[in-house]
């Protein structure tokens, strides 16, 4: 059964505190992200008020990751010699308690990428979010299953809802599986986000994009993981929504979704975010 959640003073009300706090706070992001989502993830993040650095070397990170608010790390184009800076700055994150946000990308795409995400995974993110192939891979430990395609899922989100509760409770990590409804889990809880367009999925890196968002949203008040991600979600999906109104298509909507992110009001935000308990 599901439970209208979004009344005046509810979700609408938390998700514009969050987007609020972010344009007043400016959080620092690295991103360690793939070549795909780099510019997409940046202009995401600066749009929405927060303050991008693709920082990615691990000589770096040391002097780096202790003064940011939040690392995202995205596999996208891993290769052998990233992982172990991926690590590094997620290591260190921990140590200086700075949230940190898994997008494994492809996650069951190679055996590679599959044990790298499970050691990513070991390193406690506050939040994996993924689509829903890759989030029964990772819950499932499985590879090269012939309903994988790549970076695209091939499951709809409602698949995957148990497959997110599992992995929330083995790893520790808000577990976000995002698609036509967005389910976001801590292991016990579930809320679902019915906001964005289908159009969303024919831009490449959206889904990195909005990862980096919830980055964001996460940093703003890292003990309220779950609300941070449920918002971020909704608040991407809603720019969505206004772009799509004036979009001709792909490219368009990437455009028009930057400005509605960087647009948003109170009002806006308030009327258009559906999010439920599940
Ligand atoms: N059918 C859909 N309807 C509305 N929004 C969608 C739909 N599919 C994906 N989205 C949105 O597009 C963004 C990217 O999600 P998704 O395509 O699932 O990720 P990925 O690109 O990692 O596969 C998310 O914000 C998600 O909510
Ligand atoms: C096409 C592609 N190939 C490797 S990473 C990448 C981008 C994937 O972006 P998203 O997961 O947001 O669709
Ligand atoms: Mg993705």
């Amino acid at each position: 059964m599901e439970m209208e959640d979004g009344e005046q003073g509810g979700w609408g009300s938390k998700a514009w505190d969050f987007l609020s706090t972010v344009r007043s706070v400016s959080p620092l992001i690295q991103c360690i992200t793939n070549f795909v989502s780099m510019d997409l993830t940046a202009n995401t993040l600066l749009s929405a008020g927060a303050s991008p650095a693709m920082l990615h070397s691990s000589i770096e990170s040391p002097d780096f990751t202790p003064h940011v608010h939040a690392l995202y790390i995205n596999v996208g184009t891993l290769s052998e010699n990233w992982l172990p800076a991926m690590k590094v700055a997620a290591q260190l994150a921990s140590k200086f308690n700075k949230p940190w946000v898994l997008d494994p990308v492809a996650a069951s795409a190679s055996g590679f990428r599959l044990k790298a995400c499970l050691e990513l995974i070991s390193l406690k993110p506050s939040v994996i979010r993924g689509n829903a192939s890759e989030i029964i891979a990772l819950a499932n430990v499985s590879f090269g299953s012939s309903s994988t395609k790549g970076v695209d899922s091939s499951h709809e989100s409602t698949d995957a809802v148990e497959a997110a509760k599992s992995l929330a409770s083995s790893s520790g990590a808000v577990v976000a599986v995002s698609g036509a409804v967005d389910f976001i889990t801590n292991g016990n809880r579930v809320v679902g986000v019915r906001n964005g367009v289908p159009m969303m999925q024919k831009i490449t890196a959206t889904g990195c994009a909005v990862t980096a968002l919830i980055a964001a949203f996460v940093a703003i008040d890292p003990s309220h993981a779950l609300e941070a991600t449920a918002s971020a979600l909704a608040v991407f999906g809603v720019a969505g929504e206004i772009g799509m109104e004036t979009a001709g298509g792909p490219a368009s909507l990437r455009m028009h979704l930057i400005d509605s992110l960087h647009g948003l009001d109170q009002t806006a935000v308030i009327s258009r975010v559906k999010i439920v308990t599940v």
